[in-house]
């Protein structure tokens, strides 16, 4: 099987272009719709998958992202490389708008979703101590450095549940914790991801200061736009990198991503729910 690239866009990058036979295709899934309809087609001979996280439009807030119908989708497509694009605000002074920042770590403050597929009559549990696919975030840095914008090479991005951005008491909180960057998608998708035993990484765009900066105002919509609509063009070449780093056939992920499942599922198989067996069937087929 050859490998499949999926992007998932976030604030301000609804759509990519220059694929060839692009094609938006509606799926089903069994947690319900994805965000919107899914971008397929090909770049540079590679098969492509583009999902806006909120839609065309930004309709889905952070919290009522369906996250699992949109890996599901993802999953149902072939996708073995899920690339994320997020807009992030900076924890850190380094760390300036305009910049990307290649995550490699999460905390996950988020409280209000769903963050797995299994549930009761199918437990199971995967480890997420290193949540990001290594090998994906090295391409994902090669293909950023190809743009010329200043890219950061690994860093923690803190989940918040949002829609509401933080309090200057929380965001100088979260940076006496060590977190780099600050969003309010990051999780659950990557835990989603590696469920799912797709690789996975994420590409911070960094768009504003949150609001601890004391030289800069606190974080609004109009910076994100602003800053997130100037870097849309650089998201998208990018994504335009990838193909060449990525291209042939798919392996066994050497950071371990595709068998994350391996002994994940803690049900006995007499026990096992079958309507749940059903609705795992795409992300989990493999080890049920
Ligand atoms: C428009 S500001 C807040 C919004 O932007 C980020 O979205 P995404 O991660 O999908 O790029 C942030 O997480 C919030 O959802
Ligand atoms: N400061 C911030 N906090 C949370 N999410 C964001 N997305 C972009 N900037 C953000």
């Amino acid at each position: 099987m050859d490998r499949m690239i999926g992007v998932i866009g976030g604030s301000g990058l609804y759509e990519i272009d220059g694929l060839e036979d692009a094609t938006w295709v509606s799926l089903e899934t069994p947690w319900g719709a994805p965000s919107d309809q899914v971008l397929t087609g090909s770049l540079s001979g590679v098969k492509m998958a583009f999902l806006p996280r909120h839609g065309r439009g930004h309709v889905h807030t952070p919290t009522t992202v369906p996250y699992r119908a949109n890996i599901d989708a993802m999953k149902q497509l072939g996708v073995s490389d899920l690339v994320a694009v997020s807009a992030v605000g900076s924890l850190k002074e380094a760390y300036a708008p305009g910049d990307f920042l290649i995550v490699d770590q999460y905390i996950d403050r988020t409280f209000a979703r769903e963050k797995s597929f299994f549930g009761p009559g199918l437990v199971g549990h995967v480890s997420v101590a290193h949540p990001i696919c290594a090998r994906l975030a090295g391409h994902c840095t090669s293909a950023a450095q190809t743009t010329g914008v200043r890219v950061h090479q690994g860093g923690t991005y803190i989940a918040m549940e949002g829609p509401q951005f933080s309090t200057k008491a929380e965001s100088e909180l979260y940076r006496s914790w060590g977190a780099d960057v600050i969003g309010m998608t990051g999780m659950p998708e990557a835990k989603l991801a590696r469920e799912a035993e797709i690789c996975y990484a994420c590409i911070a765009m960094i768009t504003d200061y949150d609001c601890w900066h004391p030289d800069h105002d606190a974080v609004d919509v109009a910076q994100v736009v602003a800053v997130a609509q100037k870097n849309a063009a650089k998201a998208r070449d990018l994504v335009a990198a990838l193909p060449a780093l990525l291209a042939g056939p798919v392996s066994d992920c050497p950071e371990g991503c595709s068998h994350a499942l391996d002994s994940a599922v803690m049900t006995a198989p007499a026990k096992r729910d079958p309507e749940m067996m059903t609705k795992l069937k795409t992300v989990a087929g493999r080890v049920l």
